[in-house]
């Protein structure tokens, strides 16, 4: 995939009302109050009974092939289902996160795609809706080893070159790659954050992150990309936020 600088030739949405990642400056997000409580953000996920990873080339992702819910918060009645996840990442543990917070960049950030069940008939029917999708974005920070992030990072050696896919017979629970606290978290109207960048996603980024080792983060910088070069840096840059306003489910 070519740099996100040019990426406004093919897609001219990149230039968009509604673009992904942002900036989330805390101080002017908005307190919303009614996406608490009984119709709190909620997470219903069946753990996978084996997994399946695929380099796609300019990402590690993990398609889901178990029932798995979203619903509540942002979301109104609507479920949407689990999909994939997948993740971006920097050279350095400095960078490599989408969105920022206050200008701060976090080491890497985890995507968990979600479409809209209650409306559409699959992913490729939701992803072009501007209620069709829902990402939950978890920043990842340098520190202790995530255990269920084993399953992903000890098969990267696996992955290597792009198009590179695998299954691997063990389980995985995608709510335990989920921070401990899953109710404050910022949310807004946005877009896909790589081509083609459709403006149909409900984006919701938790406040806590979550820790990822040292070893951990290497692995994910080890896998090469379609043109061949370290997997690294595979992040868009933060978009105008323009006309809109960053909700909080926190004081
Ligand atoms: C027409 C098929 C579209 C395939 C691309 O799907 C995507 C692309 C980006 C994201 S992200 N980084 O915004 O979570 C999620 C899903
Ligand atoms: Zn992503």
């Amino acid at each position: 995939m070519k740099r996100p600088s040019t990426w406004g030739k093919d897609f001219p949405i990149a230039n968009g009302e509604r673009q992904s990642p942002i900036d989330i400056v805390t101080s002017a997000a908005e307190y919303d109050s009614d996406v608490q409580g009984s119709n709190a953000l909620s997470t219903n996920y069946t753990p996978e009974s084996e997994v399946k990873l695929v380099n796609n080339g300019h990402s590690i992702m993990c398609q889901i092939t178990k029932k798995g819910v979203l619903t509540g918060g942002p979301l109104g009645k609507d479920e949407y289902r689990l999909e994939q996840f997948h993740l971006h990442w920097g050279a350095e543990d400095g960078r490599g996160s989408e969105h920022t917070v206050d200008g701060k960049m976090y080491a890497s950030e985890l995507h968990l795609v979600h479409w809209n069940a209650s409306k559409y008939s699959s992913f490729a029917d939701a992803v072009q809706k501007p209620d069709g999708l829902a990402v939950l974005g978890i920043f990842i920070t340098p520190g202790v080893a995530c255990n269920q992030f084993k399953v992903i990072s000890d098969n990267c050696g696996k992955l290597k070159t792009s198009g590179a896919e695998m299954t691997v017979d063990t389980t995985l629970d995608p709510t335990l790659l989920l921070p401990s606290n899953t109710s404050d978290y910022w949310t807004y109207l946005g877009s896909l954050t790589t081509p083609p960048l459709f403006e149909s996603v409900t984006w919701i980024v938790f406040k806590e992150p979550v820790e990822y080792s040292k070893e951990q983060l290497l692995a994910l910088r080890n896998l090469v990309d379609s043109d061949g070069n370290h997997m690294q840096d595979n992040y868009r840059p933060p978009a105008a936020l323009k006309q809109r306003k960053v909700k909080k489910t926190f004081t």
